[in-house]
């Protein structure tokens, strides 16, 4: 379990965070979304012990992240937007790093690079950069560790390598596993993550999992100019108009949910999204 309670953090002129307040639990994958500049990578930073919180706590796992125990170290890892690999082979990066994780499995590794077609001799200073993030996400999901932190993990990855991610993803997730993927690219991860949290302005503005939202809001589309009577949201396309609407007592909603309009709900009409969501946790 994450338990971040009254997080304040400011950069040497910037506040990020008052008091962030937000819980993560393990046997999910989690969809941090938000705009440009809302404090996601610093979350994930802090989260990590990268940064240190000015006031509030930050319990990831019973451990203070910035005390950077190696019992903490060993069981978290993040895939950060912008990284650094050293001009060795894979495998002398591998023997050199996965060390430091116990639960590191080398057969993982290797099965997960063949999903990602990387082959196996390559120096890592000679691959692409979505080569070596691919590397970097093979590493990371070998490691098994209890808290899985990644950002914009897509960034780079082909329309090809995207799928395979998705389909490695799909296996790694566990009960004792706790992901976090801060992304702008939903469409990415729709089918993936079963847990959607927004940012604003370093504040929760949205955090219900997929169940909640299925049971408070259904997506469609209607070729008619009138929308149903409880429509929240709408946006027209060209022969028509996509809606949001809430799920009426009794009403089977089994429909697709829309992430990339779920975000934008969110942002336009969160007071009447809030209200829907009044009383569900
Ligand atoms: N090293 C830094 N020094 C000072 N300010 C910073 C630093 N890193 C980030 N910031 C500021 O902190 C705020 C939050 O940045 P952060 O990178 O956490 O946002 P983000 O939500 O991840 O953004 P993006 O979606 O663009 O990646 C921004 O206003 C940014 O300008």
């Amino acid at each position: 379990m994450i338990k971040i309670e009254s997080l304040g953090f400011a950069y040497k002129n910037r506040a990020v965070f008052e008091a962030l307040s937000i819980e993560f639990e393990p046997g999910h994958i989690y969809g941090l979304l938000g705009k440009n500049g809302t404090g996601k990578s610093t979350l994930l930073r802090t989260m990590m012990g990268l940064l240190f919180p000015d006031k509030g706590v930050v319990d990831v796992f019973g451990y203070n992240p910035s005390k950077r125990r190696p019992a903490f170290l060993q069981d978290v890892f993040m895939v950060a937007e912008e990284f650094y690999f050293p001009g060795v082979s894979v495998e002398k990066y591998v023997t050199c790093n996965a060390p430091f994780y116990p639960a590191f499995n080398q057969e993982q590794f290797w099965q997960y690079l063949k999903e990602f077609e990387i082959p196996r001799g390559n120096n890592l200073d000679q691959m692409s950069y979505g080569q070596k993030k691919k590397v970097l996400i093979a590493f990371a999901l070998a490691c098994n560790t209890r808290l899985l932190l990644m950002d914009e993990p897509t960034n780079g990855l082909d329309i090809m390598s995207k799928s395979q991610f998705r389909k490695v993803m799909a296996g790694v997730a566990t009960e004792d596993k706790c992901i976090i993927i801060s992304t702008h690219q939903v469409r990415d991860l729709e089918t993936l993550i079963d847990f959607i949290t927004i940012l604003d302005n370093g504040n929760i503005q949205f955090h219900h999992n997929i169940e909640e939202i299925q049971r408070v809001l259904q997506f469609g589309f209607s070729f008619e100019k009138a929308l149903p009577e409880d429509t929240i949201y709408k946006e027209g396309a060209l022969t028509g108009q996509a809606f949001i609407k809430r799920v009426e007592a009794g009403e089977d909603n089994t429909g697709k949910i829309d992430l990339e309009m779920l975000y934008k709900a969110v942002n336009l009409k969160g007071p009447a999204i809030n209200a829907a969501f009044a009383g569900v946790n």
